[in-house]
């Protein structure tokens, strides 16, 4: 696929098959097109060339099968968690019907598993308003999955998040895209998140792919060629596996096996 603005490439022919279930993590410097590609995955922008395909459907406008999730959650302040994990049925309801939450009770349910999912399921009665950012976030998770995804993307879930919640969410993510064997791709600037909760990563350069693979070959070298010879000391965590524990996710059994054990600083 290509896609160009005008004179820019934002996406120089980037070309991956990515297997059901896999959670990829897209990486690269400011500008580099990870936005691009994921705004085009779910048809928010139009390839100039080539295509995406999900099976052997291409992906011509946005479809209810892939959910994303943003930056800024989006989510509505003054509605409760639940009410908020809810508007995710709205493919399956109308939008009166959905704010009057008039949904039937498998909707209501899939909420309320949802928000469990996310760790929110105490909180489903509070108001988004009071709520972190990091909790919002999940309230924005818990709706993508209310959406019954099969492929999830998120264009920089964790960026306006201190680093513990940071963790949170991607530990979230993981749990809820291994337990409903979704599909994910999500946008990343931290490398060491990156790290802990990717299982493949795809490395984007100026538009074009510099590196697609899996854990055991995410190394330094790689790091390089993403982002350039930048300072990588203590970059990566000792034991990728550690970072889920505390966050509600782990890392799966394939990709824990791909993962090298030890520090990668160089
Ligand atoms: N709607 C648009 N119109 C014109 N140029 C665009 C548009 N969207 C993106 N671009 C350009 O395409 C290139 C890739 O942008 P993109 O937002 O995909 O990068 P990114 O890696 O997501 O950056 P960031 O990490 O800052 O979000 C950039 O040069 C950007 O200026």
């Amino acid at each position: 696929m290509t896609k160009r603005f005008g004179d820019t490439v934002a996406l120089d022919d980037v070309s991956f098959e990515i297997p059901q279930g896999e959670f990829v993590i897209v990486l690269g410097v400011s500008g580099s097109g990870k936005s691009t590609l994921l705004r085009c995955m779910n048809a928010l922008e139009t390839p100039t060339e080539g295509e995406i395909r999900v099976g052997d459907d291409p992906v011509t406008s946005p479809r209810d099968d892939i959910a994303m999730i943003f930056q800024q959650h989006n989510i509505i302040d003054q509605m409760t968690a639940y009410s908020n994990a809810l508007t995710g049925s709205l493919n399956r309801n109308s939008f009166i019907g959905s704010l009057l939450q008039l949904q039937d009770e498998s909707d209501k349910l899939q909420a309320l598993e949802a928000l469990n999912t996310v760790g929110l399921l105490d909180e489903a009665q509070q108001s988004a308003k009071r709520m972190s950012g990091g909790q919002q976030q999940r309230v924005g998770i818990a709706r993508a999955l209310v959406q019954d995804p099969t492929i999830l993307l998120a264009d920089e879930p964790v960026a306006s998040l201190d680093p513990g919640s940071s963790q949170q969410v991607m530990g979230y993510l993981r749990t809820a895209a291994r337990k409903r064997d979704l599909t994910a791709v999500i946008s990343l600037h931290q490398v060491n998140l990156a790290r802990k909760f990717g299982e493949r990563f795809t490395g984007l350069r100026d538009g074009q792919k510099v590196f697609d693979g899996y854990r055991d070959e995410f190394d330094m070298d790689v790091i390089d060629q993403i982002y350039g010879d930048i300072d990588t000391e203590g970059m990566f965590a000792a034991d990728p596996d550690e970072a889920t524990e505390a966050s509600g996710g782990s890392t799966d059994d394939a990709s824990s096996k791909r993962a090298s054990s030890g520090g990668m600083a160089k």
